[in-house]
């Protein structure tokens, strides 16, 4: 089943999720869409130093939005943050040191900032493809940590902030790659079989949209989405996955091209007036497996997912 599935989710991506993709689907975007003023709303972005979570800042912050970006590396962090004021002239950027991985700061963070600021929007866009299974300081395999599990705490740590806000959204940038994988709950370690990180980094993006079904349906006053951003030229395809972007570099989205949809679910009234908990690709809602691909989880192996992440979220509890 997994070669059937890769074969056709190739195909598909080389269609859809490429530069060419884009250009045909955003002939039929709203340009109007984002001509929007968003002063008084705060966006939390996370890993927005680089990449497609940088340029998603960039658009937020010219739209006059409050921008918060959480981010590992302080230097870096810093450094994108003037670099955003410079190009927005918008003051309003705030830097959060936080390591998604480690489960006890993200709960720490969560919990400090809904003491003193409000958040309209989050976009859970940090992630990581780690292709050695590598363990946090915490034990925990790294890229579940940080894809799922840290993605997993911000956004639960924040549910009830973002209830007392108008217009409450949560955007998490998963990635088509997701559509490779059926749910598996049995190894949320990885400690069975071998360890392909790909693989394991699809079925942490596969985790965060079932997450985001599942948040949608227990929180009806917040908006919920996940998106494929397509596949752009970040630091994190040049240095997760050298060979694909050698041969694909050509081919690939911008970084900003990766962005549009992150900022039109984040930013647009239109984005709202879909149902919540759906899985977007270039401003469209599309379906979340492929067909034939025998990828659907039980409601069984769903609530199993969320009572592991719960245990696991306590566990880390300040
Ligand atoms: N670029 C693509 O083609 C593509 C395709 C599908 C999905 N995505 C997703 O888009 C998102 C952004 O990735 P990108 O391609 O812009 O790459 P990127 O490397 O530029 O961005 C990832 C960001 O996450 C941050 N990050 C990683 N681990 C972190 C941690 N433990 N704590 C805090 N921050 C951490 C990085 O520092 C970086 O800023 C990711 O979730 C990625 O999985 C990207």
């Amino acid at each position: 089943m997994s070669v059937y599935r890769n074969a056709v989710w190739l195909v598909k991506g080389l269609q859809e999720y490429t530069k060419s993709g884009y250009e045909a689907a955003a002939k039929h975007f709203v340009p109007a869409d984002l001509d929007v003023n968003l002063s008084g709303r705060s966006f939390m972005i996370t890993g927005a130093n680089s990449g497609i979570g940088k340029a998603t800042a960039q658009e937020i912050a010219n739209r006059g939005g409050i921008v918060h970006i959480v981010c590992r590396n302080k230097d870096r962090a810093e450094a994108a943050k003037d670099e955003i004021v410079e190009r927005s002239k918008n003051q309003n950027v705030h830097v959060h040191i936080v390591d998604m991985s480690i489960a006890r700061q993200v709960w720490e963070f969560a919990q400090s900032f809904s003491q003193t600021d409000a958040v309209h929007v989050l976009i859970n866009n940090a992630g990581c493809m780690v292709n050695q299974r590598e363990l946090t300081e915490e034990g925990l395999e790294k890229n579940f940590a940080t894809n799922t599990l840290g993605t997993y705490i911000l956004t639960t740590a924040l549910i009830p902030a973002l209830k007392k806000v108008q217009d409450p959204r949560v955007v998490t940038v998963s990635s088509g790659g997701m559509l490779t994988q059926k749910l598996n709950v049995d190894d949320l370690q990885c400690e069975k079989g071998t360890f392909e990180g790909t693989a394991v980094y699809a079925q942490n993006k596969r985790q965060q949209v079932i997450l985001t079904e599942r948040w949608a349906s227990q929180h009806k006053e917040i908006h919920f989405s996940s998106m494929h951003p397509g596949w752009a030229d970040t630091p994190a395809v040049q240095t997760s996955m050298p060979s694909f972007h050698a041969k694909m570099q050509s081919k690939l989205r911008t970084e900003a091209m990766g962005a549009d949809t992150v900022v039109w679910l984040a930013a647009a009234a239109a984005a709202v007036k879909q149902p919540s908990g759906l899985f977007f690709q270039d401003r469209k809602a599309v379906a979340t497996h492929l067909p034939l691909a025998s990828s659907r989880s039980t409601p069984q192996e769903e609530e199993k997912l969320l009572a592991a992440l719960e245990e696991f979220a306590l566990k880390f509890k300040p």
